[in-house]
């Protein structure tokens, strides 16, 4: 008996010290060895390691400074207001340099020919790096999030969710959210005309494009049971709230499951937007009947593929990717409207020209897709938007394996940052005017806009690039068409420039517009 109490004390005293051994690597050895090894190829950064924090506290201190900058709203040169860390520890240690976000090691990487290499990597050997638990609840375990042969399956399955075809038919949808929101518009201009004789209107943007987009998003993926899905995306929305307050504090894994203040608030939502969602997809199982398909919105192609043998989705899985989508593809969109909207508000000859290619191809018509495919300023405004204010401000992969990067040795664990706010702004790929407003840099489309075909990152590139960037395009350009064709506007001397990044790049303090009705 006592000779089988000493050898499980024994076992526990090994597995003890392998578990401290750990702990002491991750949070002593592993900085300074790194450190070391990427000091020898020439890469330097912050010295001011902190144990457990590693730069976060640095980190921290310069976001919150850069919170309180605000801009001349004629300057694009965002990058100190939205990554200030790296525009300041890039111009002391060059492009490339080592930060620690707490224990992991991260690479800043601008070098548009090394991002592709790194997002293009056919063999899976740069995955997008683990999230926090309540991440997943926020953004769903679906095709975002997945790694390895479960996003390979995923993909394949989605991927004609986002034919043009599929998407061809949501246009209509997309126009009818758009119109109610400018028909309210028309209405309170017509109070305003009324009571104080004024023939214009100020509106905060921001929100009227979050609710337009989150309109939009319900009514795409869930058709007329609409009003529920927004239910449980309004969850989702205060989820992200809490989120984006805590995601510059160090996290120790475990400590989702305490039940303290924050925790039981993410439960609560998370179960919220669980309920909502199953009460929508099992309402849709009861009402098909046995011929037809569960319909042309995104909820009933997904679950079409129920009935394909091993493209089989089950009812979890479904969730998760209405999460997703929700999430990945409502604010995006809202914040690209925004951003056009304010560069618009300061070129008022290029919404000219706009509102006349629109009059001459859509007239006052609901414009459909062949009119979309023909609006090419409009288009290439909105790609110089996604270049000036990408709503995805950096990319992010980290190292299966050893890997070699250019004249870079990655060793297994490292994190990849790519900075799309600073290579969308780099002389090297844009030229001289890398900072000003200037659509006609697309006038030949995007592969030939810079120096480098992908310097554009907007939707990233390689096998992960974004699946929804068709239908953000077409909903963007059924949005702008729609309001050119009603409305001019000018900015708000109330209008404070800040962009910020909460999860995608929004306008800190709103973006109040003033609106009239265009004069046909
Ligand atoms: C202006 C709008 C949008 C922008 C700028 C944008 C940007 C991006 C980017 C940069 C990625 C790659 C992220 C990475 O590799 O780490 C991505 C992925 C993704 N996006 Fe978008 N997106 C937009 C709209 C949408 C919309 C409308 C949807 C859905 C309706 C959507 C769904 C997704 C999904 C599901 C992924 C993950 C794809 C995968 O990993 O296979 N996005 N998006």
């Amino acid at each position: 008996m006592g000779y089988l109490i000493a050898i499980a004390m024994l076992i526990f005293t090994i597995m003890t010290m392998t578990k401290i051994w750990r702990v002491c690597v991750i949070l002593f050895w592993r900085p300074y060895a790194l450190t070391k090894h990427f000091r020898k190829q020439g890469v330097t950064g912050p010295p001011t390691y902190s144990c457990v924090h590693g730069s976060l506290h640095d980190i921290k201190t310069m976001m919150k400074d850069a919170r309180k900058m605000i801009m001349d709203k004629h300057s694009h040169d965002i990058t100190q207001r939205v990554l200030p860390h790296y525009h300041i520890w890039s111009s002391l240690y060059g492009e490339r340099f080592l930060y620690w976000y707490g224990t992991q090691p991260r690479i800043c990487i601008t070098d548009v020919e090394l991002a592709k290499e790194i997002l293009s990597n056919k063999f899976g050997f740069y995955e997008k790096p683990k999230v926090r638990p309540s991440i997943i609840t926020l953004i769903g375990d679906g095709l975002v999030l997945l790694s390895g042969v479960d996003w390979v399956k995923r993909r394949r399955i989605l991927n004609p969710a986002f034919s043009m075809d599929k998407l061809k038919v949501m246009i209509s949808r997309m126009a009818a959210c758009t119109i109610s929101m400018l028909d309210e518009w028309n209405r309170q201009l017509a109070i305003e005309s009324i009571e104080s004789k004024n023939k214009s209107l100020t509106i905060e943007m921001t929100e009227q494009f979050r609710e337009l987009t989150s309109d939009i998003i319900a009514h795409t993926s869930f058709g007329s049971s609409f009003a529920h899905g927004r239910e449980a995306f309004n969850a989702q929305t205060q989820l992200q709230h809490l989120i984006v307050a805590s995601s510059s504090d160090v996290f120790i894994p475990g400590t989702q499951y305490f039940p303290t203040k924050s925790n039981l608030e993410i439960w609560k939502l998370g179960r919220k937007m669980k309920k909502s969602l199953q009460r929508i997809i099992e309402s849709r199982l009861n009402s098909q009947s046995d011929s037809s398909s569960y319909g042309d919105d995104l909820l009933g192609i997904m679950m079409d593929t129920k009935n394909d043998g091993p493209n089989k989705l089950n009812m979890n899985e479904i969730m998760e990717e209405c999460k997703t989508f929700f999430f990945a593809g409502h604010e995006t969109t809202s914040n690209l409207l925004v951003w056009t909207i304010f560069l618009l508000s300061l070129h008022k000859d290029w919404q000219e020209k706009l509102r006349q290619e629109v009059m001459e191809i859509c007239g006052m018509e609901i414009p459909d897709s062949d009119m979309l495919s023909k609006l090419k300023m409009v288009n290439m405004v909105l790609l110089e938007t996604l270049r000036l204010y990408c709503p995805v401000i950096e990319l992010e992969r980290m190292s299966l394996k050893d890997m070699k990067l250019g004249d870079l040795m990655i060793p297994r664990g490292t994190c990849l940052m790519i900075p799309v706010t600073m290579i969308h702004r780099s002389k090297e790929y844009w030229g001289e005017d890398s900072n000003e407003f200037n659509p006609m840099r697309f006038i030949n489309g995007v592969s030939k806009a810079a120096k480098h075909p992908n310097a554009l990152l907007a939707f990233s590139v390689g096998p992960r690039n974004c699946i929804g960037q068709n239908f953000s395009m077409m909903e963007a350009k059924t949005v702008m068409a729609l309001i050119l064709q009603r409305f001019s506007w000018s900015l708000s001397p109330d209008y404070q420039h800040a962009p910020v990044n909460n999860l995608s790049l929004q306008p800190q303090h709103g973006l109040p517009i003033i609106i009239k009705l265009v004069q046909l």
